[in-house]
């Protein structure tokens, strides 16, 4: 029996509530991903929200190499998520959902890489996110961005259900794992 997603979101979020409590091991860049990384390039990252995986040291080993980081910046649901331009000296203000965000005149950027938070995921790599359908919206705007997942081998679930605007990941790195489709 496939769970519906409220229900799924609900009972990963739980679980992996109780695993970031035993203190999970950081998530370190694999080499794969660090091949991907050129002078220039836009770095889409995130700040974590509860005990969502922490893109913390990829998104160092993108600035180490030259990279841009941009961060989500959302408002209200019909509007669409945007990429802001953040550096690490630069404030970050209190958003919508407890997030933390750029400054919302901060420049807008294209992603070329996209560190992607995600709730559950499957071997497919198809991708359950909160429910809002940002994401999904943005891979829909960008769509040669490479979108790498960013998660804890837990959230992993034998299959997802996957509705037509549901958009796969094309890799995602755990904090024991490469998986690339
Ligand atoms: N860290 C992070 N930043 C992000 C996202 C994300 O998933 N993670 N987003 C991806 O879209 C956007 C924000 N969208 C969100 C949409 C809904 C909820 C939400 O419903 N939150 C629940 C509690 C979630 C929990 O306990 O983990 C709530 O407020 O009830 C949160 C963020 C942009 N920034
Ligand atoms: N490309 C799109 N254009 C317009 N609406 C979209 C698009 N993609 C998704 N949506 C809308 O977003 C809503 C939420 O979708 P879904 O439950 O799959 O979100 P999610 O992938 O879990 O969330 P998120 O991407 O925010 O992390 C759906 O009602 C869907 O209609």
């Amino acid at each position: 029996m496939t769970l519906d997603k409220p229900a799924l979101r609900a009972r990963i979020r739980a679980e992996r509530d109780l695993f970031v409590a035993g203190h999970p091991p950081a998530i370190q860049p694999p080499p794969q991903f660090l091949a991907r990384l050129e002078h220039g390039l836009t770095v889409a990252s995130y700040v974590p929200l509860g005990s969502e995986a922490d893109p913390f040291l990829l998104a160092r080993a993108a600035v180490e190499r030259g990279c841009m980081i941009a961060l989500p910046h959302v408002t209200r649901r019909s509007e669409p998520m945007r990429f802001l331009a953040w550096d690490s000296e630069a404030d970050l203000i209190p958003g919508p959902f407890g997030l933390q965000q750029p400054h919302h005149e901060a420049p807008a950027l294209a992603p070329d890489i996209v560190l992607t938070p995600l709730v559950a995921f499957d071997s497919a790599l198809n991708r359950l996110g909160q429910g809002a359908g940002y994401y999904d919206r943005a891979f829909a705007q960008f769509p040669d961005a490479w979108r790498v997942g960013v998660a804890w081998s837990m959230q992993r679930v034998e299959s997802l259900p996957a509705d037509a605007w549901d958009v796969p990941l094309h890799a995602l790195i755990t904090e024991r794992e490469w998986i690339v489709k």
